[in-house]
């Protein structure tokens, strides 16, 4: 039997009072970490939309983990979907301890109270550990820092054992350490055994991990280019996608900043 996809969106457009996103045509694979890259006003955000169900596509036709929308139910396909971005960290309670968030997100509620077994906590200090969290367990995600915060979004969003992990900016608002510390955290995400496909929105290449095989670079709502990192991050290509013409810079292991020439 053939593999479905993790995603796959064919001649998908949106349009508000002007088109949004204009025939974006994009696969994903199982076992794949994508990045999707644009500059303010790309069409990101609105793209997530798309994949999440929020928004209904004006044209085209969107799959995710095999169901097609328009012919599945997305409350259902929504529990196969990790999502994580800063703006869910305002909905945590500020006053309970990081595992038991983490743990939430089995049951898919903010706030849960005693349906869980001791096994299920175990599991959420465990993931916790997985992800070089060892040092929030037990700490209340009032006095976690920024980017503690995110990671403990993350182990909230794989606990439930996701198909697609979706990150949109998870690095935002960080400062550089805790920016390099979070980053290797989701390294090591990637090195878990059974890890979902992983798609991590960014603006900047340096955030690029080398295990993040393939991107996509989104401009004016179409695809500018996509393919696999290496032909992707290239000074001719990036010189057209960017405003202006830029140098690429290797920083370290095998990442690159960009800088305007
Ligand atoms: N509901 C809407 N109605 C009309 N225009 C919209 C709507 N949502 C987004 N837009 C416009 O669509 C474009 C893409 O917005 P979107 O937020 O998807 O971009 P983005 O790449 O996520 O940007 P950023 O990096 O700044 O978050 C923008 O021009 C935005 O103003």
């Amino acid at each position: 039997m053939a593999i479905e996809p993790v995603l796959k969106l064919e001649n998908v457009s949106f349009e508000r009072e002007h088109k949004i996103l204009d025939n974006i045509n994009w696969q994903i694979n199982s076992g794949e970490n994508w990045v999707l890259m644009g500059l303010n006003g790309a069409g990101k955000t609105t793209l997530l939309s798309l994949i999440y169900g929020n928004f209904w596509a004006t044209s085209g036709r969107i799959q995710v983990l095999g169901q097609t929308f328009g012919y599945t139910n997305v409350f259902e396909l929504k529990k196969r979907i990790g999502f994580v971005s800063t703006a869910m960290q305002k909905q945590l309670p500020e006053n309970h301890l990081a595992e038991y968030i983490v743990l939430s997100g089995k049951f898919g509620t903010i706030n849960i109270h005693n349906e869980f077994t001791d096994s299920d906590l175990r599991e959420s200090k465990q993931l916790l550990q997985q992800l070089g969290g060892e040092s929030i367990i037990n700490k209340p995600y009032r006095l976690l820092s920024q980017g503690q915060r995110q990671l403990v979004l993350i182990a909230r969003a794989l606990i439930g054992q996701p198909e697609l992990l979706i990150l949109d900016e998870p690095c935002n608002g960080l400062d550089v350490f805790a920016r390099e510390q979070l980053l290797q955290q989701i390294n090591q995400l990637t090195q878990l055994p059974h890890h979902p496909a992983l798609l991590f929105v960014s603006h900047y290449t340096e955030e690029i991990l080398p295990d993040f095989q393939h991107i996509l670079l989104l401009k004016s709502g179409k695809i500018f280019a996509q393919g696999k990192r290496d032909s992707i991050l290239s000074e001719k290509i990036l010189s057209n996608f960017y405003p202006q013409p830029v140098k690429l810079v290797p920083t370290v292991g095998n990442r690159f900043a960009v800088y305007p020439r």
